[in-house]
């Protein structure tokens, strides 16, 4: 949601139809609610608002619009005014807090492209402050509101819908314990669980997220899914040369030593890390069979319901130590 041009509908195409930043100069208006289903390791819907759309009118019914929703993304667009912006979200955080109070609701201050880092810094700081006295004025405290700065034209987008989707995913705390007992008996610096379709990661482990290597592995998939077309149809001459493995996996050392190690778990997910040591190389054996026990192990997530036990202490003694 958010209001007319802000740049949802370019986001949703960029993030989830892989459409290149640049041709969303030639997106239409949205006219009507559009509801996109993405089917991957848990199926969701991605509703588009069309910016005009005056939900709060009696024409339109509340329980249609939120009553199915996990969070409601709001975009601002920060190269413009945005104190009509801001004071529509602050009528929509307190219809939605008061009826549905279990809808997640984040902020994305986007098109920070064209800001300078200092006039990114006061504009977020701006909009925050805004929000909360808005809110805190009309008797809403520590409002439960997350807020991102985006871009379409770098990986911000990505990064942001990730912590979006990671709010959704029921058990993410045994994901996460998991890709933690993983990444520290493998040595890896920073281990990430993306969905290969979206590359919106899904978990990562709970060391702080370093950017750099965030936008290394997102292009190590693109790289690994592009030889796989080019490589994975049947050739009509070519012979397999003995059984083959289900999944795709792969590792590169670069100039400074760092391995990017990556190993497909099952249809939808890969699993990306990043390894500093310079031993890894030799070690690879020990990396695979511990990511295949993990992947025995997140295969188990993913069977069992979301709404059964936590498995994080099967989890945590799932891999063989280095
Ligand atoms: N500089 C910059 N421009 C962007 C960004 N995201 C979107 N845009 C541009 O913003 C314009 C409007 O984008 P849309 O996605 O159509 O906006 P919308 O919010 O869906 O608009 P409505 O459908 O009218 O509600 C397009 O020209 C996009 O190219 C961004 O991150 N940076």
């Amino acid at each position: 949601m958010g209001l007319r041009r802000s740049g949802k509908s370019s986001i949703a195409s960029v993030v989830f139809h892989k459409m290149p930043p640049n041709e969303t100069l030639f997106l239409e208006s949205t006219t009507r609610i559009q509801k996109d289903s993405i089917h991957s390791f848990m199926d969701f819907q991605v509703w588009d608002f069309p910016g005009q759309l005056e939900y709060f009118e009696s024409a339109f019914d509340l329980e249609d619009i939120f009553g199915s929703l996990g969070a409601l993304v709001w975009v601002i667009d920060a190269q413009d005014d945005y104190l009509d912006s801001v004071a529509r979200l602050n009528r929509t955080i307190l219809t939605v807090q008061q009826f549905y109070p279990g809808i997640n609701i984040e902020v994305f201050i986007h098109k920070v492209d064209g800001l300078s880092d200092e006039y990114r810094t006061d504009t977020f700081q701006d909009i925050v402050q805004r929000i909360s006295d808005e809110l805190s004025d009309a008797g809403y405290e520590n409002a439960p509101v997350h807020y991102y700065l985006t871009s379409i034209y770098d990986y911000s987008v990505f990064e942001a819908f990730s912590k979006v989707i990671q709010k959704l995913i029921p058990n993410l705390s045994t994901l996460e314990n998991l890709i933690n007992t993983l990444a520290n008996n493998c040595g890896f610096e920073k281990t990430y669980l993306f969905d290969v379709l979206s590359k919106i990661y899904i978990a990562s482990d709970t060391r702080p997220v370093d950017m750099a290597c965030y936008e290394m592995c997102s292009d190590y998939i693109d790289v690994i899914v592009d030889i796989s077309e080019l490589y994975s149809w049947d050739h009509p001459v070519r012979k397999r040369l003995g059984d083959q493995i289900q999944e795709a996996e792969s590792h590169v050392v670069l100039h400074d030593q760092t391995m990017i190690h990556l190993m497909e778990m099952n249809k939808y997910l890969c699993l990306v890390s990043v390894i500093r040591n310079p031993e890894a190389k030799d070690k690879r054996g020990l990396i695979d069979m511990n990511c295949r026990t993990f992947q025995d192990a997140l295969n188990e997530v993913f069977s069992r319901s979301w709404e059964g036990g936590s498995t994080a202490q099967e989890g945590e003694s799932a891999t063989a130590s280095k």
